[in-house]
């Protein structure tokens, strides 16, 4: 590829500051009580809705607007930032896995290939997140993977899970164990010696991201690989029911275990000579267990025996990494992104949030690929999270600190593009916390009003908008849309939601003829990159989603 010069937009100028703001989780609701964006108090966006339709407007954040399989799937983080950086929309891990599954091609490719001699005399280990969510995995995709290595000559398997609570709703843990028992009990009526050998919650065991805590990956590791917990069990069933009967415990944060034979000896530690698989697709929580498994100079934590064993990631999870060098099914190939664009052309980006979000607006943003394009241009900022607690105990978390830093980014007047992800949101929204998330909002609306004054003051445009929806509906509905009763009880959505997610353009640098364009009801995420190119003053690559944005003679 040589062709990175941009085509200078025809009316827009070049050298705007542009803050391009992305709020983590924040959809469009009707008024309701369990929309805690629309309970708190958010002036700031709250007055951009007001310069609808020219100037504020919604986008399609989920489904097939970001490459998911179905309309029936919820945005994420990882297919909304990569169609906010990349411009167009990829078909993502989700859906092609689906595909490699369904034709067998991941049968045949080097990736199963690989692992396969340590059936021989091996065990196959999967690991990775037990639900329906697909946002990191899929249990059909799971269902099928088991079956499929079985008959292709796996003879003793041992899953280590991870329960959901996030994805899915809290307490939904003990069906997806149920359901995969029966699967691995129709394994061992064949002969397979198929069973599940440890488990955790998925924010406390293993999924963490973006080396926030990784203790979080040491447990995990303790469990899967050592064999070692401080709860074991005779069947992961009788686990998860029991973990869950401690006071204030969730599927998110199970505390790990290991199970064990009637000698009270783990029944899967993960020795030489075995096949490790990652089932998940999606690669932010991947990333830290992926390095484990694979580094042989690793000092993160003593991981006490280093296993020589056959790896397998169900995607490869960091595309300049090359981690892990071996894979079931190619990820997308998402080239070409914006920020490697803006690079090209002489723009200068910040970009900046704290650790949970940071790889969202740089990592995500620029493909699933870690590190900088070119690191005279661009300066990654990352505020330390707190680790180790839940966020409803600290809902402003560090959006003020974001803001600072995007405020002093703007007023030095070094970069074109300012870019952040604010958390708040999203995070609390997770915990299934209502109140919490209203207070979340709230700092986050309050994070945008810091930044959108900053740009005020040195004449730039800002674009806000977000990447999926999460706290404008934090309760679980039937078709007709009133609250889902179980045992007379609201059901907390812990969720992401399948809902649109607005945008807003504006600022004293944007010429008072750019507008919306009307011709793009059914715009998404994927239009916002050719939007902000032409904010920067250039015409976006002719093979991206289309610009948002007009420049109207009225
Ligand atoms: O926390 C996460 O991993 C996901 C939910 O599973 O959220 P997000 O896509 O917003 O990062
Ligand atoms: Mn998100
Ligand atoms: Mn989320």
């Amino acid at each position: 590829m040589d062709n990175w010069k941009l085509k200078e937009h025809p009316q827009l100028s070049r050298n705007n500051i542009v803050a391009v703001v992305v709020l983590d989780g924040w959809g469009e609701f009707k008024p309701d009580k369990y929309n805690c964006i629309h309970v708190a108090d958010t002036p700031t966006m709250d007055s951009f809705k007001k310069s609808a339709p020219g100037r504020w407007r919604l986008l399609r954040a989920h489904g097939s607007a970001v490459g998911l399989p179905t309309e029936d799937d919820m945005g994420n983080s990882e297919v909304g930032h990569n169609a906010l950086g990349a411009g167009r929309i990829f078909a993502q891990g989700a859906k092609l896995v689906d595909l490699a599954l369904a034709s067998g091609k991941i049968y045949q490719d080097e990736g199963f290939n690989y692992i396969k001699p340590s059936f021989e005399t091996g065990t196959l280990h999967l690991i990775g997140l037990l639900s329906d969510g697909g946002v990191h995995s899929r249990l059909d995709q799971l269902q099928l993977l088991l079956k499929g290595a079985s008959e292709r000559g796996a003879k003793r398997i041992r899953l280590h899970i991870l329960t959901d609570g996030r994805d899915v709703l809290d307490g939904s843990s003990v069906g997806f164990v149920e359901t995969i028992e029966k699967d691995l009990a129709e394994l061992r009526g064949k002969g397979v010696d198929a069973q599940i050998a440890s488990g955790g919650g998925r924010m406390y065991v293993t999924m963490d991201r973006y080396e926030n805590d990784w203790d979080v990956v040491k447990r995990g590791w303790d469990a899967q690989v050592l064999g070692e917990a401080p709860h074991k069990f005779k069947s992961a069933v009788e686990a998860v029911k029991k973990l869950r009967e401690q006071p204030n415990a969730n599927d998110q944060y199970l505390p790990p275990f290991v199970i064990v034979d009637e000698n009270g000896k783990a029944v899967g530690p993960i020795v030489d000579g075995d096949a490790v698989v990652t089932f998940n697709f999606r690669a932010d929580r991947m990333v830290m267990l992926a390095k484990a498994l694979e580094y042989e100079d690793f000092d993160k934590f003593d991981r006490v025996r280093f296993p020589k064993i056959r790896y397998a990631g169900m995607l490869q999870y960091d595309g300049e990494l090359k981690l892990p060098s071996h894979y079931l099914v190619s990820p997308p190939e998402i080239d070409r992104t914006s920020g490697e664009y803006l690079v090209h052309n002489g723009v200068r980006t910040f970009a900046c949030s704290e650790t949970v979000k940071f790889g969202h607006v740089t990592f995500f943003w620029n493909g699933n690929r870690s590190g900088y394009f070119d690191s005279n241009l661009e300066e990654y900022v990352e505020i330390p999270s707190d680790s180790g607690i839940t966020f409803n105990v600290q809902p402003k978390m560090k959006a003020l600190e974001i803001a600072e830093r995007a405020k002093k980014a703007i007023l030095s007047r070094r970069f074109h593009q300012v870019r952040v992800n604010l958390p708040n949101s999203d995070m609390v929204g997770h915990t299934g916390d209502i109140e919490a998330t209203v207070v979340a909002c709230k700092a986050a609306d309050e994070a945008v009003k810091i930044i959108i004054d900053a740009i005020e003051k040195v004449g730039g445009i800002y674009l806000v908008t977000a990447d999926h929806g999460n706290a404008e509906d934090m309760v679980k509905r039937n078709k007709s849309g009133e609250p889902l009763l179980k045992d007379g009880n609201i059901q907390v959505l812990t969720s992401h939601t399948l809902k649109p997610v607005p945008i807003a353009i504006g600022g004293p640098g944007l010429p008072d003829d750019v507008k919306f364009r009307t011709d793009l009801p059914n715009g998404g995420l994927a239009n916002v990159a050719a939007t902000f190119i032409n904010l920067h003053g250039y015409e976006a690559p002719s093979d991206y989603e289309p610009s948002l944005i007009e420049v109207t003679d009225d």
